[in-house]
């Protein structure tokens, strides 16, 4: 093949987007064309201030800025770029089933088939094509399929290259990645194909960061990576129900666990769960790969980080509504934080919703202040859930865009995601606000605790068993 000079992206958004903006900006000699059925998310992309683009992450807006209307291009004919396109990357949703037969545990691949339906339909000269979303192992085999026994006769290649970044650092995460993975077929054409992909990387990653494998091996490494992370927050997770009976201090414990160089210090904050689009997702997903071949223990040992998970997010409300005298009926609790980390504007499968479920079970009223997500973002979180009406979400639940006003006259302050901000607040000013005895949950060990102690609040901290004073 000659050289890669025109790319397609199917999908624009949280990968697709800024991938591609990262490939467009470390390579002016390709063309990049991102698109996406979703007129209004392109458009977004499209809009003339950049700072209005529709993925929140730090530094995105420059990289956009410097390659849209240059090589970057956001469109929504899926048909004309595919046409163009010599490589096409497929980074679509792949969300858990919500129905028949794998129901809550499979990967719903319903998107990727159509895109490799389209694909097949429209191409009619050889394409690569690059699985970018995060797939069961053995979905090339299924692509493959669909394209030759629907394409124009036209050569295929299939190259699974997952994406690793993580949202709030995706910008540092894709200019200098820990590697970049990239699956394909031992054949010499199937070689041909890894090193196109290899030699776009190559503008910009070190060479020895760049991982060839075969595609099962790279398919299967990205399920492996997230549940190997998540396991690590679950375990961390488990530990904060010992150290809260036992005055051990988690915080403690994970230093001095994580300073042994065959543990290593990430991934070992203690929280009120881990959330995000991808580690449940994927995490189901292994296990329900594991029950298809008949491998119960494997799929019972990875369903219980999942388990563990659940059960940390239902323990903080649980102790929230214990620690405010077993009822929460009618008690305003602020929230602080609503996103799935910080530094995002992504709320998928965050701790906060749950937490706000459960509380609002218990008839609390909840006001959410977090930097980044919109009023109606909460909302349709809280109503995906269907637990209760919409109605009686908005009753519940206020969102609030000034922080001072959102725990103003209220009993106590959760908080829910580590945005750096909150700890720079006014303190005092907070306390001086709320009715007495004025307490804090702290869901992600953010807050300085005894500087808050020192004011007056009382304090529990997870996974520290310091009780309220
Ligand atoms: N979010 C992350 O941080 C992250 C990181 C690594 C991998 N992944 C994986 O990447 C994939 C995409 O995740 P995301 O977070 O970007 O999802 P997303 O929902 O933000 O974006 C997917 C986009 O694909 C579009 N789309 C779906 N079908 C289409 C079609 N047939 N034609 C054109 N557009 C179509 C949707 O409209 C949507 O805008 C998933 O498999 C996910 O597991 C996500
Ligand atoms: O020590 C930790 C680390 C993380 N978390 C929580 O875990 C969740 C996931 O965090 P993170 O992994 O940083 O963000 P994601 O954007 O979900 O990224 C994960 O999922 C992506 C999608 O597959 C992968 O590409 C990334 O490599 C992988 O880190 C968040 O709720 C975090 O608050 C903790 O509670 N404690």
């Amino acid at each position: 093949m000659e050289n890669i000079t025109k790319i397609c992206c199917i999908g624009a958004g949280y990968v697709g987007g800024p991938t591609m903006a990262m490939i467009a900006k470390k390579c002016p000699h390709i063309q990049v064309t991102v698109v996406d059925l979703n007129e209004a998310r392109i458009k977004a992309w499209n809009d003339e201030d950049v700072n209005n683009i529709p993925v929140y992450e730090p530094g995105l807006s420059d990289v956009v800025a410097e390659a849209r209307g240059r090589n970057l291009f956001f469109s929504t004919e899926v048909d004309k770029a595919i046409d163009e396109a010599q490589m096409i990357f497929i980074s679509v949703n792949t969300p858990t089933k919500t129905y028949g037969a794998g129901k809550g545990q499979a990967a719903d691949l319903k998107w990727i088939e159509l895109c490799a339906r389209q694909i097949a339909n429209i191409s009619k000269d050889n394409k690569i094509i690059v699985e970018k979303s995060t797939l069961p192992v053995r979905t090339a085999s299924a692509i493959k399929d669909i394209l030759t026994h629907t394409g124009n006769g036209v050569q295929f290649q299939i190259l699974s290259n997952p994406e690793f970044l993580a949202e709030g650092t995706a910008v540092e995460d894709l200019d200098a990645p820990d590697r970049v993975l990239i699956g394909g077929d031992n054949t010499p054409e199937g070689k041909v194909a890894v090193q196109a992909l290899v030699d776009i990387y190559a503008n910009w990653v070190p060479k020895e960061r760049i991982l060839t494998t075969n595609v099962w091996s790279s398919e299967l490494s990205k399920l492996t990576a997230n549940a190997f992370l998540a396991q690590r927050v679950s375990s961390i997770n488990s530990l904060t129900e010992i150290c809260e009976q036992t005055e051990a201090d988690i915080n403690e414990v994970a230093k001095a666990i994580g300073t042994d160089s065959r543990i290593g210090p990430k991934f070992l904050k203690a929280s009120v769960g881990f959330g995000g689009s991808c580690f449940q997702k994927d995490i189901l997903n292994l296990v329900y790969i594991a029950r298809s071949y008949g491998l119960q223990e494997v799929a019972d040992y990875w369903e219980q980080v999942i388990i563990m998970n659940d059960h940390q997010k239902r323990r903080f409300a649980n102790q929230i509504i214990k620690n405010l005298y077993n009822t929460v009926n009618g008690k305003k609790i602020a929230f602080f934080g609503w996103a799935f980390k910080k530094d995002t504007n992504d709320t998928r499968e965050s701790a906060a919703i749950y937490v706000a479920d459960h509380l609002l079970n218990e008839q609390a009223h909840i006001s959410v202040y977090d930097p980044k997500v919109p009023e109606n973002q909460v909302y349709a979180d809280l109503d995906y859930l269907n637990t209760r009406e919409a109605e009686e979400n908005k009753a519940g639940v206020q969102v609030i865009t000034d922080p001072y006003e959102a725990c103003k006259g209220s009993h106590a302050i959760a908080v829910l995601t580590e945005w750096d901000e909150f700890k720079g607040y006014d303190w005092q000013r907070i306390y001086d606000n709320m009715l007495k005895p004025a307490k804090i949950f702290d869901g992600r060990n953010l807050l300085d605790a005894d500087k808050l102690r020192a004011i007056g609040f009382q304090v529990r901290s997870i996974g520290t068993n310091v009780l309220d004073k």
